[in-house]
């Protein structure tokens, strides 16, 4: 459904200035695929998106999707790909419905059809109770229901979304989310989403993609990468902090205070041969526990830094 290869972006600034958001990707999404697009501000997710429902074109690189080329047939392209910006994509002045009938009348269906769509996706995306609304009226999760619904109008094979979730409460979230699986359902659309909460991109997602500076660093499921680039952790904690520089040194771990982190592939299994070894060297442990590595860890082994630490909308 996508397929990338070499993709760059570069963006003139003023005088000889350039920024390089895009470095040279290479992805291939197969169809129905729920993929989550991740990383911090500014890493080159927008822009990606944008090359790929070709708003924007890449630098140098080539870029399939929907089985059209984006440079030389991007209205094949725009005919079977859906786009949800971070924008909303509704104007103020029609009620709801309309502007999804509006919508469906652009894509060229006729006045029935393009009304019999709308009732669809009103009640695809239980907006039946604000078909009579403005758009201005509607709450943060409702509008971008709207936005979802009117990038369904004309059946797209593939959907993007910018950042779906960004902005809402955990209630409106949730309900985005729920409604996001109940499309791929129904219609086995392929989706591929920007976002910042790792944790929903943990749960919900069938692949993760992690994106920094401009490159793809990182591309499995989620418990891939978490195994391969983080691995479980067991944390400790001993009487003293002499106890626990001890610790750390005999199980290659590494010491804070008095609390000990050791990385171990299968925490739970390694914890009770840990705690023997620990107790015949006359180390006495207070605490123990194993935890399972988040993204966010991923990301941390991969670049030093915490995708936490980044200015993460509310
Ligand atoms: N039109 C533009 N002109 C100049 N620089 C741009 C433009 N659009 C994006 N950039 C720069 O390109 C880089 C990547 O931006 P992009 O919006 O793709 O990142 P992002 O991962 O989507 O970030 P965010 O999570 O904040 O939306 C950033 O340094 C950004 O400032």
């Amino acid at each position: 459904m996508i397929h990338a290869r070499g993709l760059t972006r570069v963006f003139k600034l003023k005088k000889k200035e350039t920024v390089e958001a895009v470095r040279g990707i290479d992805l291939d999404v197969e169809a129905g695929r729920l993929v989550a697009f991740l990383g911090p501000n500014g890493a080159g997710k927008s822009t990606t998106l944008r090359i790929l429902t070709t708003l924007l074109p890449p630098t140098s690189g080539t870029a399939t999707v929907a089985g059209h080329d984006v440079a030389r047939d991007p209205a094949g392209v725009r005919a079977r790909i859906g786009y949800v910006g971070q924008r909303n994509s509704a104007g103020e002045d029609f009620l709801v419905r309309d502007e999804l009938v509006t919508q469906g009348r652009c894509y060229g269906l006729p006045a029935k059809q393009a009304a019999a769509r709308a009732d669809e996706l009103l009640d695809l995306l239980d907006l039946t109770p604000l078909a009579k609304r403005k758009p201005g009226t509607l709450s943060g999760g409702q509008r971008r229901r709207l936005d979802i619904a009117l990038g369904l109008v004309h059946r797209p094979d593939l959907l993007f979304l910018d950042e779906p979730s960004t902005g809402l409460d955990p209630k409106s979230r949730a309900e985005i989310w729920a409604h996001i699986l109940r499309l791929r359902e129904t219609y086995g659309t392929t989706l591929f989403l920007t976002t910042h909460y790792l944790e929903e991109a943990d749960t919900m997602a069938e692949r993760v993609v992690i994106i920094d500076n401009g490159r793809i660093i990182a591309d499995g499921t989620s418990e891939q990468l978490k195994n391969d680039l983080a691995g479980d952790h067991i944390t400790l904690t001993t009487s003293t902090e002499a106890e626990a520089r001890r610790a750390a040194s005999m199980s290659d771990g590494t010491a804070d205070g008095t609390t000990v982190r050791v990385r171990a592939a299968n925490a739970a299994a390694a914890l009770p041969e840990c705690l023997r070894a620990l107790d015949g060297a006359g180390i006495k442990v207070t605490t123990a526990e194993t935890t399972r590595p988040t993204l966010d860890d991923v990301f941390l082994t991969l670049t030093g830094r915490s995708l936490t630490d980044d200015d993460i909308p509310a």
